[in-house]
């Protein structure tokens, strides 16, 4: 096993406040499903039918709907806002917007052209209406071992497979990965496809020199119409599905961290099978610095894999560590020198690709399941706890510094 290399931190003060390349009609849609425009007549050959979706094939829906390639246009829109409302507010008894308030009054005539629909009908007339429009993109899904197949199209993820490895590229190399609201979204649909694909093991990396420089700092930019409230409320309920697929995730999955790891990208590596790591990697989770407490689970993992002390110079200090430290520490399987990371790495994951692929899932969910009770009541805790510090003077300040290139970590 190797000593981590000493990464030096580059110093070049740049930035600039794009929120990203987000498709305009995903601005409406995509940033809460509150937002989401949708329409009433749907019921009519969905109502009454004796499948019900689950919450979770809700929340699945209503991750999916801000991926649609397509505009699905304003009448749909309208379907879903009103099938949205319906599924989780039940009839609508707000009071009529005024009729110059055009966008309003229309999804207040598509809520209330519902009538009494119930909920649950409701809710899985969205998921089907949501299936419907994405159907023809869900259907590539499915990963065949031996091919080197790409799969479904990303905007910031290349997700491959081969040799019934699949692999799911962080692809934002000019942010160094840092993960955007869309980014979260598209990884847990990975994942999704990646738990139900034929592949054995799944592989997380990254594209260029960073593996990924955690949360993007501008995703806190994009307020919606209820305030910073309803933002950090949103914020704390993607981040829990976002661990919650980790800690859900069925098959081995390898983190092959191929330069430095910031934040969130550092703290779900606790809920890897194994992680190996370029000596140029580095492992920074500077959480108190931005005003922010620990995720990904890490509160719990952390001091579990490392012994207090160390998880504690970590998470509330923001100690960065080089791979060789973190391999010392257990949150690193093995170190490989970058000149030769990727051969050694890839020619390793493909052996172990030919294990006997139900043993070694069977054997990860023994490893994990006594565990997931307790990692999914920390992940509610820890992201019930950012949503309060996304609001604090501490956290705003650190990412109004950063944003105006103030601060660099
Ligand atoms: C509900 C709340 C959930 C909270 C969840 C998670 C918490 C975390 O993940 S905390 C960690 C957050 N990450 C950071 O604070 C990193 C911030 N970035 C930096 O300090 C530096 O950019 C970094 C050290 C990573 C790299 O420095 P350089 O090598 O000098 O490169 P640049 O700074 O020029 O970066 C290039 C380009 O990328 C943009 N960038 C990088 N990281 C982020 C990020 N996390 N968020 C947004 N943007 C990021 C950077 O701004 C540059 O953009 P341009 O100026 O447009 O080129």
């Amino acid at each position: 096993m190797l000593n981590g290399g000493v990464h030096k931190p580059c110093e070049k003060p740049n930035r600039n406040l794009s929120v990203g390349n987000k498709k305009p009609w995903n601005m409406v849609v995509a940033l809460s499903p509150l937002q989401v425009i949708g329409f009433p007549s749907l019921q009519l050959h969905m109502s009454g039918i004796a499948m019900r979706a689950s919450q979770e094939d809700f929340e699945n829906a209503l991750n999916q709907v801000k991926l649609l390639k397509k505009d699905p246009g304003n009448e749909v829109k309208l379907k879903l806002y009103a099938l949205y409302k319906q599924a989780t507010e039940g009839p609508c008894n707000m009071p009529k917007p005024g009729v110059f308030d055009f966008i309003n009054k229309a999804k207040w005539d598509a809520w209330d052209a519902l009538g009494n629909l119930p909920k649950e009908t409701a809710r899985q007339n969205y998921v089907d209406l949501v299936s419907s429009l994405s159907s023809s993109s869900e259907s590539s899904n499915q990963v065949q071992p031996g091919t080197d197949r790409k799969q479904q199209e990303y905007e910031n993820l290349v997700v491959t497979s081969e040799d019934g490895i699949t692999k799911i590229t962080l692809n934002r190399p000019t942010k160094k990965n840092a993960i955007n609201t869309q980014m979260y979204q598209e990884i847990i649909l990975a994942l999704k496809a990646a738990s139900n694909d034929d592949s054995i093991l799944t592989v997380v990396t990254g594209n260029g020199d960073y593996y990924c420089s955690g949360n993007d700092l501008t995703n806190f930019m994009d307020i919606p119409p209820g305030g910073v409230e309803e933002k950090a409320k949103q914020s704390a309920v993607l981040l829990r599905d976002f661990v919650g697929s980790f800690i859900d995730f069925p098959k081995p999955l390898i983190a092959v961290v191929n330069g430095p790891a910031m934040g969130i990208s550092v703290t779900i590596l606790g809920l890897f099978d194994a992680v190996y790591a370029s000596d140029r990697a580095t492992f920074h989770t500077p959480f108190s610095h931005l005003g922010l407490t620990p995720e990904g689970c890490a509160s719990y993992t952390f001091p579990k894999i490392m012994g207090p002390a160390k998880a504690t110079e970590m998470l509330i200090f923001g100690k960065k560590l080089t791979a060789g430290e973190a391999c010392a520490q257990g949150l690193v399987t093995e170190v490989f020198p970058d000149s030769t990371f990727q051969k050694e790495v890839w020619t390793r994951l493909k052996a172990y690709s030919k294990l006997p692929k139900n043993a070694m899932k069977i054997s990860k969910q023994v490893i994990r399941n006594m565990e997931k009770e307790k990692l999914h009541a920390v992940n509610a805790e820890e992201s019930s706890v950012l949503q309060e510090r996304c609001l604090s003077d501490e956290c705003i300040n650190a990412a109004v510094n950063f944003l105006s290139k103030r601060a660099k970590l």
